[in-house]
């Protein structure tokens, strides 16, 4: 049985999530030794560019297809004015000359397009192979506990760029990130969470409250445990990032579980790369149903646990909750029992007790977590509990990283 597309993306044992050296030297300008050194052939498919030490390989319609002259490309709106649609598939430069920076090639209608080399390799398949769409540090337990990853206070993050800027950094490696001493209303934890971005509106409201009261058809609104899982993985687009705030808790338990999801994935892909792709090929529904007398929701979202970029084996999302996850019935039952062993090492790597990380939510302190990568659970507790929060969508969050100069 066979349900990959074998020989497209060969599967790579482990994805590198350290920026590497290749791209660190085309950021940092030229070395006139690579320079020298780049190579530049003309094969029969493709063009070859030996560069910093790499080699690339670009395809002719390609090469016309990413053309920046102005009558290809507008600078102002970033966007592509050619009509790729017009472009002769198998389209071959008639001319074509190299200088120590550049290349240039002229096409079958006499138009000219100019390549920088360094602009070729930074935007090549193989660097982008080498390099982690997203850098992060996976983490268990210790690794977290170790790393002393500083919280950032409300006033100053409120009021200085560089403290969010700090903040979203260690966000965007961990994926969780605290904000203490924000005052414990909903009014303000609002506040905190629009600093970072805007707020995905959803069936459970904007800003949420939720107490013990089981006001809405979900566990989550009991005082029960709750097992590690991501939320909203029945949408189609699960839920970015979700904001915890606890504004009163008086009586014991209900602790905060923190699992990075994304370090057990890691831990399966090293293990068993079988069942890492069946976790990540294998489409699953999650369903949530509630009737609220005067209105009836219902989300099904379609996805494979692990969401990875094909040429890296870099998961992006994590959909895991055992609560919500709906009937299988997208694979034939072969798959199904392949299935269920690849889950229940996830499962395995998930529930090891070095890779929880347990906190205690208090007034006052802000948790964000990334909901892509980052399971959450709770202890059970005794007592009133009320906690407020929000979810954000990530687009919108990276957005805010990038505006800070953040890789994201
Ligand atoms: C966070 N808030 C209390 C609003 C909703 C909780 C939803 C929990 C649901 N089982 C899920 O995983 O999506
Ligand atoms: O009550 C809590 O601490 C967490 C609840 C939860 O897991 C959720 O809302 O998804």
């Amino acid at each position: 049985m066979n349900i990959c597309l074998d020989g497209i993306w060969p599967l790579s044992r482990s994805v590198k999530f350290i920026p590497d050296i290749f791209l660190t030297h085309i950021h940092h300008g030229f070395n006139p030794v690579f320079e020298a050194a780049s190579v530049c052939t003309l094969l029969d498919d493709c063009f070859e560019l030996q560069y910093g030490g790499h080699v690339m390989h670009f395809n002719y319609v390609w090469l016309r297809d990413h053309c920046r002259s102005a009558t290809c490309y507008n600078s102002k709106t970033n966007q592509r004015n050619l009509d790729t649609g017009s472009i002769d598939l198998n389209i071959r430069p008639t001319k074509t000359r190299v200088d120590e920076e550049n290349l240039f090639l002229t096409w079958p209608d006499g138009h000219v397009t100019r390549y920088n080399l360094a602009w070729l390799a930074k935007n090549s398949y193989e660097g982008q192979k080498l390099s982690a769409i997203q850098p992060r540090i996976l983490w268990n337990s210790e690794i977290y506990t170790n790393a002393n990853v500083p919280s950032v206070s409300w006033e100053k993050f409120m009021s200085c760029d560089d403290e969010l800027k700090t903040f979203l950094n260690n966000f965007l490696l961990y994926g969780i990130a605290f904000v203490e001493d924000v005052p414990a209303t909903i009014d303000d934890t609002e506040t905190v969470t629009k600093r970072v971005s805007i707020i995905r509106e959803t069936m459970y409201g904007r800003m949420w409250s939720f107490t013990s009261d089981f006001s809405r058809g979900d566990t989550a609104y009991t005082k029960l445990a709750l097992d590690r899982h991501t939320d909203t993985s029945y949408f189609q687009e699960p839920s970015g990032i979700q904001v915890f705030h606890c504004l009163r808790h008086e009586g014991t338990g209900g602790r905060t579980l923190l699992v990075d999801g994304f370090y057990s994935a890691n831990r399966v892909l090293e293990q068993s790369p079988e069942n890492f792709e069946l976790l990540s090929r294998v489409p699953i529904k999650h369903e949530f149903i509630e009737n609220l007398g005067t209105q009836v929701n219902h989300m099904i979202g379609i996805g494979p646990v692990l969401s990875v970029y094909p040429w890296n084996n870099e998961v992006y999302i994590m959909r895991y909750n055992n609560y919500d996850r709906a009937v299988i019935n997208t694979v034939p039952h072969n798959v199904v029992q392949r299935w269920y062993v690849a889950h229940r090492h996830l499962t395995d790597e998930l529930r090891k007790p070095e890779n929880e990380l347990w906190v205690k939510l208090k007034p006052g302190k802000v948790l964000f977590i990334d909901n892509w990568r980052v399971l959450h659970g709770r202890e059970s507790f005794k007592g009133f509990r009320q906690l407020c929060g929000c979810y954000l969508t990530r687009d919108d969050v990276l957005n805010t990283a990038r505006s800070l100069g953040l890789q994201a």
